[in-house]
């Protein structure tokens, strides 16, 4: 097959090459994408070292079979139809079509099917934080519906791209060495504090992240649940955690929701609070599962569970679920030979 990577030097187009060879993703010939910052560098895949072009309006997608897309919403909105004006899948992991109601959003551990219907040849990867949530609720709907989520995440600096896990880095070696940290990527020093902020604020006092999961979560579980959420940037270079509290229709015990998480596809208990054991981001980063753990009743619901989740939001949240997805299109006999 005939793939693109686009935005190939930043945290998640990173997280592709190596997500393609792991996995080892049916990749014939594999072009590499940036801006004028990353044109003419080169990565190795495959044993091969590969020149990133500059991403430009002309012909260079004539014969890509899918194209995994990470630049940022501007970019996926200008260079939509140069991409996919041959026939190339998008599989794109900005915000910009998310809601459209012409391009599915998928994580295949939820609503593989609704990959099946891109008219656009547009498919979009959900938001990092609501990947590893929807992921974590759909275990749990399958034995009661839910009827109301509240989430609040402990989100790492990498969400915010290679640049910011370089800032939060240089923060703490500034503070090491006695200096005044520098502080561009984030409104405010990280290192040593939490950010109550992702994204920008909207009319009604949240951030566009905590809409995101709102809004996103109802989309992909095709449900009417209802999602309140506060986002939250911690100083953790990778991987993304989440305390959650659901209300289901019945109540769900707390042994019957760590049968239900243990026997889904993608999910990894670890919940013995005997033996300290729960998910933590430091173990989780560079891993593929999300990780559920601290399963417990609501003390404040009778018909209310609440859990912790962890997840790499580089990877569950952004490059494996594309390349999930993808690999659920060739299953299906609709991407490549
Ligand atoms: N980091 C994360 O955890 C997650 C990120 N995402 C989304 O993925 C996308 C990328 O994020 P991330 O990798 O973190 O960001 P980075 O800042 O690390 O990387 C941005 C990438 O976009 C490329 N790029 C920027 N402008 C252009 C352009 N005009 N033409 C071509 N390429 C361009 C850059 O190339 P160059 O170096 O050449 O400028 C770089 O490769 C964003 O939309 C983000 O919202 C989604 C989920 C999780
Ligand atoms: N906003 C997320 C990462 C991200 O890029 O999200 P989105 O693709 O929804 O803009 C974070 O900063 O952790």
């Amino acid at each position: 097959m005939k793939v693109a990577i686009v935005g190939a030097s930043g945290a998640v187009g990173q997280e592709f090459l190596r997500v393609l060879a792991d996995r080892n993703f049916p990749v014939d010939e594999l072009l590499l994408f940036g801006s004028e910052r990353s044109a003419g560098s080169f990565y190795e895949f495959g044993g091969e070292r590969v020149q990133v072009k500059q991403l430009r309006h002309n012909d260079d997608f004539k014969g890509v079979d899918v194209a995994f897309v990470s630049a940022g919403g501007g970019t996926s909105k200008e260079f939509e139809k140069t991409i996919t004006k041959h026939g190339t899948l998008m599989i794109d992991n900005s915000s910009a079509f998310r809601m459209d109601a012409d391009v599915p959003l998928v994580v295949p551990e939820v609503n593989p099917e609704d990959a099946l219907d891109a008219p656009r040849r547009v498919i979009a990867n959900p938001n990092c934080s609501t990947i590893q949530l929807v992921v974590a609720l759909k275990a749990i709907e399958n034995i009661s519906h839910i009827r109301r989520v509240y989430v609040s995440t402990y989100q790492a600096a990498s969400g915010a791209g290679a640049g910011a896990m370089a800032e939060l880095e240089g923060q703490y070696a500034d503070m090491a060495a006695g200096r005044p940290p520098r502080v561009e990527r984030f409104a405010f020093q990280l290192a040593g504090n939490l950010i109550p902020q992702i994204d920008v604020f909207t009319d009604n006092g949240y951030t566009k992240e905590e809409m995101k999961m709102v809004n996103e979560t109802k989309k992909i579980m095709h449900s009417d649940v209802a999602v309140s959420a506060m986002c939250v940037r911690v100083p953790v270079m990778r991987a993304h955690s989440e305390s959650v509290w659901v209300e289901t229709e019945r109540p769900v015990a707390p042994e019957e929701a760590r049968r239900a998480f243990g026997s889904f596809e993608g999910i990894v208990v670890m919940d013995d609070p005997a033996r300290q054991e729960y998910p933590m981001p430091l173990f989780t980063a560079g891993r593929y599962p999300v990780y559920v753990g601290r399963i417990r009743t609501d003390t404040a619901n009778p018909n209310g569970l609440t859990f912790w989740c962890v997840a790499d939001q580089i990877l569950k949240g952004a490059a494996l679920n594309a390349v999930q997805i993808a690999e659920y299109l060739v299953g299906a006999g609709r991407l490549g030979r």
